[in-house]
């Protein structure tokens, strides 16, 4: 039974899912030492943002196949680590999209009203109303930074409270912010004229210290940044020297870069600031979306299936794959095919989708050759996760062309052709009727085969008798065949032959054939 280590505090429906398929152990605040001594025995790890799941921890994680990140932000996961390893990283990209925007709006309002300070100072006996004047959001300017799915809902509530917008997301067209009613701006105009600044982006090296002294002196001294996105976006120390300087007037901040928040100048600000243990996802709905979303996933690769939200794979839904899956088997076995037909070093793979299959997302299919030519170098240890990044490693480039008028079979074929340091090769591949594979072109002669275990090839002059002295040779070595085709483009022209082998080609029989007269090469292949 395939074993789960969940690391972080995870909504038991998670738990109740991930028990239907798999052993699963609850083991929180694990040092990151523990974990790299408990990890090697489990298949899977789900976490939150409280585990940091290092280049360390994965490649000691000889089992795993698959770490889930019950929330948004995959920040804490060596994802190119993983995906060297193999290993599908999933998250729950919706689950708590409204949790994380309703908290920015409620440290918005509690920050421009002292909400979190006269809390307090009631509890402790007081009703001080002076020292609590506050300021109203209507007709201020917000400026969202990051226009994605939580920076939209932000945008959507705050219109409606009657702020002014303005966003800044390069990623974002222009009609669409004016959908949302925001006006798209670059980041200094949004920095100069917004009363409130929230963000909302990803954690990248782009985004790191995005909020620095330099941008913080191009605010106004009324201005109040809110961070409920990620620790490390802003810079600390400039943060509480902007605020404590007056060059802007407060902060509420549910992120930091390091987390649990240490020994911090920001505790010391009263009012002006608004502090939260990173709370943005931490309502009992978002809590209970993530983790469906990510534990069914997780189930669902440890079952064989595909992940719907992978963050390291072509992202696919599991009807599209359902539908592609003939064409990955398809394509695997002709990028198998083409590596043994090329044998030595490959420098590139040109992949040619034809007909119908030219019109559909080719980069799956892509990723099955690559898959199936790095298969012959890496065995078990390439999959679908890591074939790309394998090939350009290895140097390898991939060409991906689209003819959609080559209307040779219903469905569409696929045409491979590598080429290596021992020259070029190609095979082109359909289903037929039945759904079963056949190779219908080897180096661009016609054929009409189905793929066995063992195959030989041999390209050869067209002419009596070659035929007959290939198969009296298999006979002497006890080689028994099961099929054979000839192709050619003209008769008495050079063809090829292809050959379905009950066993192996024993070693040594490859150079006799090569001997025969007439015969120009040939080739073994095993699938
Ligand atoms: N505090 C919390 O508990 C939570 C925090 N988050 C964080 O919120 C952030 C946003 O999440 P979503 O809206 O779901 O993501 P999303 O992917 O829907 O949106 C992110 C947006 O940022 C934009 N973007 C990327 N790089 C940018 C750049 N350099 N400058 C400006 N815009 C850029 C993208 O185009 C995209 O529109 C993530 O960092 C996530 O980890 C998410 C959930 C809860
Ligand atoms: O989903 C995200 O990106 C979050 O930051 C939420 O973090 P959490 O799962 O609450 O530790």
């Amino acid at each position: 039974m395939s074993k789960v280590l969940v690391s972080d505090p995870i909504d038991q429906v998670g738990i109740d899912i991930l028990s239907q398929v798999a052993q699963v152990d609850v083991k929180t605040n694990l040092s990151p030492e523990e974990l790299v001594a408990v990890i090697p025995d489990y298949d899977a790890i789900m976490i939150r943002s409280g585990t940091r799941v290092t280049k360390e921890i994965i490649e000691a994680g000889k089992q795993l196949k698959i770490i889930g990140r019950a929330g948004v932000g995959v920040d804490n996961v060596d994802v190119p680590a993983a995906t060297r390893q193999g290993i599908v990283v999933v998250n729950s990209p919706e689950g708590n999209t409204i949790a994380a925007a309703e908290h920015a709006l409620a440290m918005m309002l509690s920050m421009s009203r002292h909400i979190p300070e006269a809390d307090q100072s009631v509890k402790n006996q007081k009703w001080d109303r002076k020292h609590f004047m506050g300021s109203e959001v209507y007709k201020k300017t917000l400026g969202v930074v990051g226009l994605g799915k939580i920076g939209s809902h932000v945008a959507t509530v705050a219109r409606a409270m009657g702020m002014k917008l303005l966003a800044y997301d390069p990623f974002i067209s222009v009609e669409r912010a004016e959908q949302l009613g925001c006006r798209l701006v670059d980041l200094d105009l949004l920095f100069g004229e917004s009363d409130y600044i929230t963000l909302h982006i990803p954690k990248t090296p782009e985004t790191t210290n995005l909020i620095n002294a330099e941008s913080l002196s191009k605010m106004k001294p009324t201005t109040r940044i809110i961070n409920c996105s990620r620790g490390g976006i802003i810079d600390e120390a400039a943060l509480y020297e902007a605020i404590n300087s007056g060059t802007i007037a407060g902060a509420a901040l549910d992120v930091f870069s390091s987390e649990p928040l240490g020994e911090s100048p920001l505790r010391s600000l009263g009012k002006k600031v608004v502090l939260t243990p990173h709370l943005g996802a931490s309502t009992a709905e978002a809590q209970v979306n993530v983790a469906i979303d990510v534990a069914e996933q997780i189930r669902d690769v440890l079952l064989g299936l595909p992940a719907r939200s992978a963050v390291n794979i072509p992202g696919l839904s599991p009807n599209v794959l359902e539908q592609l899956k003939p064409y990955l088997r398809l394509a695997e076995t002709l990028g198998s095919m083409v590596s043994q037909l090329a044998g030595g070093r490959i420098d590139s793979l040109n992949v040619r989708l034809q007909g119908e299959l030219a019109t559909n997302n080719s980069q799956p299919l892509v990723v099955g050759a690559l898959k199936g030519l790095l298969t012959q170098a890496l065995r078990e240890r390439v999959n679908y996760v890591n074939a790309s990044i394998e090939a350009k490693e290895r140097g390898i480039r991939v060409i991906e062309t689209r003819d959609a008028s080559i209307q040779d079979y219903a469905g569409g074929s696929l045409h491979l052709s590598a080429k290596g340091s021992l020259g070029e090769h190609s095979v082109t591949g359909a289903l037929l009727g039945d759904g079963e594979i056949h190779i219908t072109s080897i180096d661009e002669f016609p054929i009409n085969v189905p793929p066995s275990n063992h195959m030989l090839f041999t390209l050869h002059r067209d002419m009596p008798g070659i035929i007959g002295k290939i198969g009296s040779l298999l006979g002497s070595f006890n080689v028994n065949i099961a099929s054979m085709q000839v192709g050619r483009k003209i008769v008495r022209g050079d063809a090829v032959m292809v050959l379905s082998l009950d066993d192996p080609l024993p070693e040594g029989i490859l150079a006799e054939i090569i001997k025969v007269s007439g015969i120009r090469d040939a080739y073994t292949v095993n699938l």
